[in-house]
């Protein structure tokens, strides 16, 4: 069985893949210690080879890397920075800043439409990234995700103040609020919209015709706004797949 990980800032995505590479479970966890106990749950001992992706510091990857060796006495492959893949070619000026996690969204929706395509990842940061017909990553955005909207005006303000719980409660409506918590939760929502939209519109000049993906863990909250968008929530793991093919038997 294959073990496949997707360190974001926030959450650890994880999965078990038969050797077939059809998927048997899956789980979110926030931390290392976390990730052993729940794979331990599950599958352990027949663990094959590992692979992941991070976004977190060269330090918590090597430290990970090694933890996981250790538990499964395997392989550990680690996605790495690369100017072309699957046909894509990297946009970035230095091709070894863009996000590991960015690149292979973009490269694993580019494989899947065979055509331009947009892929907007609503996670910690919302990123968004454009790549042509061509498989010529052209580029994208970086801005605050929801969480990180409503920690900063909770840390940087002296009076917005309300519970995660009360928080909770008043989300889900895009009308103009009425109390402190709405108001933020509602205002952030609109900005995240706003911004979906944007890029929408962008990839039209850009772009011409595209498909639009959306993955991350806040997708859900845009998906309504583009029917015809592809929400994938595997969308970084198709492209490690690439990334870090299984070559053993
Ligand atoms: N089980 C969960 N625990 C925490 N956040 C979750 C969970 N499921 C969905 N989310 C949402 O997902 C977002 C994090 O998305 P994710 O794509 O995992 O981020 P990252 O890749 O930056 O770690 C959080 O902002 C939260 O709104
Ligand atoms: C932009 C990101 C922080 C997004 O991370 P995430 O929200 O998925 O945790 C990550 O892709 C990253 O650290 N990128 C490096 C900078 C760049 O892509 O230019
Ligand atoms: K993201």
């Amino acid at each position: 069985m294959i073990l496949e990980l997707d360190c974001g800032n926030s959450l650890i995505k994880w999965r078990v893949l038969s050797a077939s590479q059809s998927m048997i479970v899956e789980g979110v966890v926030q931390g290392s210690g976390e990730l052993l106990d729940a794979v331990a749950v599950v599958a352990c001992a027949q663990i094959h080879f590992v692979r992941m992706v991070s976004v977190r510091s060269d330090v918590e990857v090597a430290q990970l890397v090694d933890l996981l060796r250790e538990a499964y006495g395997v392989v550990v492959a680690v996605a790495s920075p690369a100017q072309v893949l699957a046909g894509v070619a990297n946009g970035y000026e230095d091709y070894e800043r863009l996000g590991l996690d960015r690149w292979l969204a973009l490269v694993a929706a580019y494989q899947r439409s065979s055509r331009a395509v947009l892929v907007i990842d609503l996670g910690t940061a919302i990123t968004s990234d454009f790549v042509g017909d061509d498989g010529a990553h052209r580029g994208g955005f970086i801005c605050p995700g929801l969480p990180l909207m409503r920690s900063q005006l909770r840390t940087h303000t002296r009076k917005i103040r309300y519970g995660d719980e009360e928080g909770l409660m008043v989300r889900g409506s895009i009308l103009p609020g009425r109390s402190t918590a709405e108001a933020v939760e509602r205002g952030c929502l609109h900005m995240v919209r706003g911004f979906v939209e944007e890029q929408v519109s962008l990839a039209a000049e850009l772009l011409g015709n595209f498909d639009v993906y959306l993955t991350g863990g806040d997708a859900g909250l845009v998906s309504d706004m583009l029917p015809q968008a592809r929400v994938c929530a595997d969308l970084v793991f198709a492209g490690l797949a690439l990334a870090c093919p299984f070559e053993g038997a």
